[in-house]
């Protein structure tokens, strides 16, 4: 299965993706340019962390006209699965492939810690491998990953179960100390509509090894190799 990690200007956890993929995974992958116009046939598509654009404006704002995203828009939309980690899902926000938006952290700071993360959902090719309720312990590195949606926005999200991961204990309770950035309801990741679009501010690709501290963000990389070579289960 090839993967395509999308390189955005101010991308920097762009090789961390492709590693996760490549040597961990050990599947087949390929950076993309921003500029590029195609998908050159890859089968999912990550947009990695970093500070595309200097974080300039808003996160997101201006890489979400790069060429590459009408490309990821029309695989989308044919139902490709996609995720967006940390500042891939800022832009997916700001392209309008997912819902709400990510504002400064409550505290006003860059928070860079590990965290631990619910799963909530597990019908998305992310995280069909995972167990609902599965305690992922992950890194964050964000200043601007405050989940915020409005109102109709949000019941609509919760109603339709596409909050996909929340910022929870150790013990799997979200606790508004958990909550390490100020979410809305604890929200860590969230899915569209057809549940193909994946985006949350935690690092999975930063999570794969134990050597690294947690090997938890494996489960979404071999959920989307499930979930192309097996089907959905
Ligand atoms: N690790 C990242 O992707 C950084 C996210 C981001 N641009 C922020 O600080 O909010």
């Amino acid at each position: 299965m090839k993967f395509a990690v999308v390189v955005f200007p101010g991308s920097n956890c762009d090789h961390d993706a492709y590693h996760a993929v490549k040597h961990v995974l050990g599947q087949p992958a390929e950076f993309l340019w921003h500029k590029d116009t195609s998908l050159q046939g890859a089968d999912v598509v990550i947009l990695p962390g970093g500070f595309s654009y200097g974080d300039y404006l808003r996160t997101g704002a201006i890489a979400r006209f790069s060429p590459v995203m009408q490309a990821v828009t029309a695989f989308a939309a044919q139902g490709g699965p996609v995720l967006g980690i940390c500042n891939g899902f800022q832009i997916l926000c700001e392209a309008g492939l997912l819902e709400g938006a990510l504002i400064r952290n409550r505290q006003v700071q860059f928070r860079c810690e590990h965290v631990n993360v619910r799963v909530e959902q597990v019908d998305t090719p992310f995280t069909q491998a995972g167990t609902a309720g599965q305690v992922l312990s992950l890194p964050i590195a964000h200043g601007e990953g405050q989940y915020f949606a409005d109102s109709d926005v949000l019941d609509r999200i919760e109603t339709q179960r596409q909050v996909i991961f929340r910022y929870a204990t150790a013990a799997g309770e979200v606790t508004p100390e958990a909550n390490c950035n100020g979410s809305m309801n604890n929200i860590a990741g969230v899915c569209n509509a057809t549940r193909n679009v994946v985006g949350l501010m935690p690092h999975p690709e930063r999570a794969c090894e134990q050597v690294l501290g947690s090997d938890d963000g494996l489960v979404l990389f071999e959920s989307v190799l499930r979930r192309l070579t097996v089907g959905a289960v």
